[in-house]
C-alpha cells in the first residue's frame, strides 16, 4: 500500500538551545532565546543563528522571515563574557570574522526579512537588525552602537552597514558617542521603518503585506538593491535591467499585468 507522505520532502529542524524557529502562513519566526543575558549574542547563539539561512532556503514555504527576540531586549550586543576572553588581535579578529559571516548569510537570503526590535538592539544586537532589510521597532526599544564606551568597536558590520544606511554623518554620530536612541529618534534617523506598541505583531503585518506581490519579482528587487550597492551607477543599472528582464519574463508578470486591466487583485504562483 503506498504510504501517504511517502514522497513528502520532510524537513527536519535542529533541536535549537537559544533559538526558536517556527514558520507560520509562509512566515519563518527566528526567536532569541537567552532572556536571561538580555539574549547576548554567545558563539553558541550564534552557531545556531547560522544554521538559519539554510534552514530557510530548504524550505520552499518560507517567503519572509522575521527575527525577534525573547523578553525585554531584541539583543544586548555579542556576549561581554566572550569578549572578554580575546587575548590578541588574531582571536579578536576571528571572532568579528564569524559574527560577520553570519550575518553575511542573514543578508543574503533571497527573501525579505525583518527585524522586529522588541527592546534593546545594542553592538552586535543592532548589527543583526542592520543585516535584516527592514526594520519595525517597538516605541520602548533603545537602539545604539555602544562599543567605544568599551574600548571596542563595532564589529559584525555595523561601521559598514549602519553609513550605507543612514549615511556616514549620522551613523558616526552613533558610533562616536554610543548613545542609545529611542524608537522615534530611530525612525527619524533612517534606521527603522517602523514604529509600533507591536514590533512582532507590526512586523507580521508588513511581512503579509509584502508576502501579496509576487514572490520572483520581490527576490529580483532585493538582488538588484543588494548586487547594486558596491557598484559604480552604470554597472548597477545593468543589473538592475537584467533582473528587469527575468521578471518580465515570468507567468506572475503577466498574471500581474493581467489582473490589472482585469480590475481584479492577482493571483501569483511564484513562476
Ligand atoms: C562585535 C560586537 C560587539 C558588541 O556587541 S559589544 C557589546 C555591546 N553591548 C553592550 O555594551 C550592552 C551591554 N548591556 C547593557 O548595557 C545593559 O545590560 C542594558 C543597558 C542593555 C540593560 O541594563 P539592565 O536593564 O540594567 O540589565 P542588566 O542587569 O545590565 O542585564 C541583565 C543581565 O544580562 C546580562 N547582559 C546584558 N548585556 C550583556 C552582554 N552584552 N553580554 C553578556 N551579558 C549581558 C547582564 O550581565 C545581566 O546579567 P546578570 O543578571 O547575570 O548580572
Amino acid at each position: 500500500m503506498e504510504h501517504e507522505h511517502e514522497h513528502e520532502f520532510v524537513l527536519e529542524i535542529p533541536e535549537f538551545e537559544h533559538l526558536a524557529y517556527e514558520v507560520e502562513e509562509g512566515i519563518a519566526l527566528v526567536t532569541l532565546k537567552r532572556p536571561e543575558a538580555l539574549n547576548a549574542l554567545s558563539q553558541s547563539l550564534l552557531e545556531e543563528l547560522a544554521e538559519i539561512p539554510e534552514l530557510v532556503q530548504q524550505d520552499p514555504e518560507v517567503r519572509a522571515v522575521i527575527f525577534t527576540g525573547e523578553g525585554k531586549a531584541f539583543a544586548a550586543g555579542a556576549d561581554l563574557k566572550e569578549i572578554a576572553a580575546i587575548k590578541d588581535p588574531f582571536m579578536g579578529r576571528e571572532y568579528a570574522l564569524f559574527g560577520q559571516r553570519v550575518f553575511a548569510e542573514i543578508a543574503a537570503l533571497p527573501v525579505p526579512t525583518i527585524a522586529a526590535i522588541n527592546g534593546y538592539a545594542l553592538g552586535g544586537g543592532l548589527e543583526l537588525a542592520l543585516a535584516c532589510d527592514l526594520r519595525v521597532a517597538a516605541k520602548g526599544a533603545k537602539l545604539g552602537l555602544p562599543e567605544v564606551g568599551l574600548g571596542l568597536i563595532p564589529g559584525f558590520g555595523g561601521t559598514q552597514r549602519l553609513p550605507r544606511l543612514i549615511g556616514r554623518g549620522r551613523a558616526l554620530d552613533l558610533i562616536f558617542t554610543g548613545r542609545h536612541v529611542d524608537a522615534e529618534e530611530a525612525l527619524m534617523l533612517g534606521l527603522v521603518n517602523r514604529v509600533a506598541e507591536d514590533a512582532l505583531e507590526e512586523a507580521k503585518k508588513l511581512a503579509q503585506k509584502i508576502l501579496k506581490n509576487a514572490p520572483i519579482a520581490l527576490a529580483l528587487a532585493k538582488e538588484s538593491v543588494v548586487r547594486g550597492e558596491g557598484l559604480d551607477l552604470a554597472e548597477a543599472l545593468e543589473i538592475e535591467a537584467d533582473l528587469f528582464g527575468y521578471a518580465a519574463a515570468t507567468e506572475d508578470m503577466k498574471e500581474g499585468v493581467r489582473a490589472f486591466l482585469e480590475k481584479r487583485p492577482p493571483s501569483f504562483k511564484g513562476e
